[in-house]
């Protein structure tokens, strides 16, 4: 279970985005949709600690130190990875690399030795959903990942991914403007929008 209490987020000393939010995902997939610019994605930060915390608290439950606990997969797969590193080192930093899971998120072979600039938009975010299965995340928040694969390929990453998160028990955050990919994949929907809206009343 993810536990977020009391959070809130300022982008400079007069505006805050949102404050005093508090959510609780239990093992299940949940969508979360709200307009462009309401804070989907800098909340998706706080919760993977890519951005500290100002107020209140995240918990993650049954998590252990040896990993991050948090994976966040999100749209720019290009600014999630070294540039420098080819792609198997980029993978072996999260864990051992599982042949049968690379062929399941489409990765092929000869990708390992190339760099990141060396494969499409597509490809280079398949690397990533890879990687964060490589780590067996706790919690997973999965950002508009979807949006640069054509529609088979989407199928695939989203039946492997809810694979995952209901085998190991494991919370999914997903954020889209897709409302029919939601629909389709969620369990329970949260409205942002609606959430910041109370809290600023
Ligand atoms: N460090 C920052 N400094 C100033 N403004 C920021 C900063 N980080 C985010 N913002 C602003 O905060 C707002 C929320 O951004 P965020 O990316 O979280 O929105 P979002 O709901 O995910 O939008 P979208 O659906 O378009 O991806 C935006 O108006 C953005 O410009």
């Amino acid at each position: 279970m993810l536990t977020i209490k009391g959070v809130s987020y300022h982008v400079s000393s007069n505006r805050c985005l949102f404050d005093n939010v508090s959510l609780k995902i239990d093992n299940e997939i949940v969508g979360l949709s709200g307009n462009s610019g309401i804070g989907k994605t800098t909340l998706a930060k706080l919760i993977a600690r890519i951005i500290p915390l100002e107020t209140g608290s995240i918990h993650v439950e049954k998590s252990d130190a040896k990993s991050n606990p948090i994976q966040l997969i999100w749209q720019h797969p290009e600014q999630a990875v070294n540039p420098k590193w080819r792609i198997k080192r980029i993978l072996l930093e999260a864990g051992e690399i599982d042949s049968d899971l690379l062929k399941k998120c489409g990765i092929k072979k000869d990708w390992l030795t190339r760099f990141p600039h060396q494969l499409s938009g597509g490809e280079l975010q398949r690397v990533c959903i890879a990687r964060c299965l490589i780590s067996k995340p706790r919690v997973i928040i999965a950002d508009e990942i979807t949006t640069m694969l054509d529609g088979l390929s989407q199928v695939d990453i989203w039946e492997l991914l809810i694979i995952y998160v209901k085998q190991n028990k494991v919370p999914m955050l997903v954020i889209s403007h897709d409302e029919a990919l939601l629909n389709r994949i969620c369990d329970r929907m949260i409205n942002f929008q609606k959430i910041v809206d109370l809290e600023k009343k």
